[in-house]
């Protein structure tokens, strides 16, 4: 028995001095890294505030671009009070995002992910981010959004039945539309209208306070907000109690949530369940919205772009009953032409610029030293307006996508264990409106449309003002 356990003990003490010896190294090479390496190249600007300044008031096709081409494809700057690297190469998002993801976590402002809520996918890492990641993309794969296109294609078919006649924010718009879409996935078909307004009329005033100045001052956007998203927990709480008193459980994502358990038969939590569900419903809206406002701009802008769409939608329209019965699954996979265009859309627009992580440990990236702590933004827009990568980047050209673009050059949904898992049901959505858009209506833009605001993503002046009209009585109108 003595022998056993001096055994076990030398067996533990040796295991103890590895595992001690190993640390040691690890804090050796990034003690060694701190002093070897130089910082990449790039301004801070001024003090406290940094560059911030300039990001916010620049536009992103100047800011960027303009310090890439002065320091080259790894810089730093100073921004919203923290040091940052940005990398403006295909490799270097592959770096950060995928093949050394865990050297970089996550990293939003704390007022974001009061907003938000805590537990929402985005700001995990690891075991929990795994478990809800997989539940999201269940309920997003290809396989769950064929049996939804007709539900998207009804949804898509009465927004624009309302819109007929009116002069509109087309981002305001497809955010209406776009929220709805969202309702779908989560809760299926069976959520009460006097639910879903509840949740409309909350979100909507989180919405307005997310991007505002954090405070607790009543009365204040901010703090509007956070009192609407306790209500909205609240809301989802009752929802969740209907179902389980209920035992109704559908093919929704917020079932998926509430069923899911794991070998222990641990669960997860209303407030985890609650924050991924909103995490979800805000993650699918503006940035939908800001890509389909691009597109209608685009087709605007380009008569043949729009007549080409129009005769690939239209043979689609005809032989499918000329709109008396709802597109399939299988109508979206005989759009080719409309498919590349939002590629291309995706890609002129690069809504989401950039993204951020915060390196975890100090890091070697060619010969430059990452600091612990210090953000690190891959630059989507960088690598998609680069004419290595796409000849002529500022032509709208579809045909570009006839071929797949290089590894890591096309980044719209990101790249690695965060990238988007909504993407299939964003490309979906904007074929089915696009569909009924230029085979049912006529559109046109009102007002100056060359600018661009931020809210916070890229879109046209005005959210694009464009009256739109059924072609039934196109003729007494144009
Ligand atoms: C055109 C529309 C969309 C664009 C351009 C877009 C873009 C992105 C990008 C770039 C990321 C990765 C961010 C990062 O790495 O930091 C992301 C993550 C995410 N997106 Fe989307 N997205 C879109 C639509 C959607 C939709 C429709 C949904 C849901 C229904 C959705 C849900 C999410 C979620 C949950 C994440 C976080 C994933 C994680 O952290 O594991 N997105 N999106």
């Amino acid at each position: 028995m003595d022998i056993v356990y001096s055994l076990m003990y030398s067996f533990l003490l040796i295991l103890s001095i590895l595992f001690y010896l190993l640390m040691r190294k690890q804090r050796n090479n990034n003690r060694s890294l701190q002093g070897k390496l130089p910082l990449p190249p790039g301004s801070m600007g001024w003090p406290y505030i940094g560059e911030t300044f300039q990001l916010f008031s620049q536009d992103p096709n100047i800011f960027f671009p303009s310090r890439q081409e002065r320091y080259g494809e790894i810089f730093k700057t100073y921004l919203l009070g923290c040091p940052c690297v940005m990398l403006a190469s295909p490799e270097a998002a592959r770096f950060v995002l995928v093949s050394k993801a865990e050297l970089f976590k996550p990293t939003y402002p704390r007022s974001k992910e009061r907003m938000i809520g805590p537990w929402a996918l985005f700001f995990h890492q690891g075991g929990y981010h795994a478990i809800v990641r997989k539940l999201v993309q269940s309920s997003l794969s290809p396989e769950s959004i064929r049996r939804l296109v007709p539900d998207i294609d009804a949804v898509a078919s009465a927004k624009l039945r309302s819109w007929d006649g009116h002069k509109l924010s087309t981002f305001h718009a497809m955010k209406e539309m776009s929220f709805d879409v969202g309702i779908l996935i989560i809760f299926g078909e069976h959520l009460s209208k006097q639910r879903k307004n509840e949740i409309k009329r909350n979100y909507f005033i989180v919405d307005k306070g997310y991007n505002s100045f954090a405070t607790n001052i009543p009365g204040t956007a901010y703090s509007n907000a956070i009192k609407a998203r306790k209500r909205l927990g609240e809301i989802l709480r009752e929802i969740m109690e209907e179902r389980r008193e209920h035992k109704t459980m559908e093919k929704d994502l917020l079932s998926c949530f509430l069923e899911w358990k794991n070998d222990k038969g641990e669960r997860l939590s209303d407030n985890q369940i609650s924050d991924n569900i909103f995490g979800v419903l805000y993650a699918a809206q503006d940035t939908t919205a800001s890509v389909i406002t691009w597109m209608v701009k685009y087709l605007h802008d380009d008569p043949k772009l729009l007549e080409a769409v129009k005769a690939e939608q239209m043979s689609i329209y005809k032989r499918n009953g000329c709109g008396s019965q709802q597109l399939q699954w299988a109508h979206t996979r005989k759009m080719p032409f409309t498919q590349r265009v939002i590629s291309e859309s995706l890609r002129m627009a690069s809504i989401i610029s950039f993204t951020y992580r915060e390196a975890v440990a100090d890091v070697e990236y060619k010969g430059y030293l990452i600091p612990k702590g210090w953000k690190v933004m891959p630059l989507f827009r960088n690598i998609h307006h680069s004419s290595e990568y796409f000849p002529d980047p500022h032509k709208f050209d579809p045909s570009r996508f006839k071929a797949s673009p290089k590894p890591n050059t096309f980044l719209p949904f990101g790249n690695g264990v965060h990238s988007c898992p909504g993407n299939e049901l964003a490309k979906i959505e904007m074929l089915v409106f696009i569909h009924h858009l230029v085979t049912k209506y006529r559109f046109e833009v009102v007002g100056s449309h060359s600018e661009v605001e931020y809210s916070p993503f890229p879109i046209p002046k005005h959210g694009l003002q464009v009256r739109i009209w059924s072609t039934e009585h196109a003729d007494g109108i144009a």
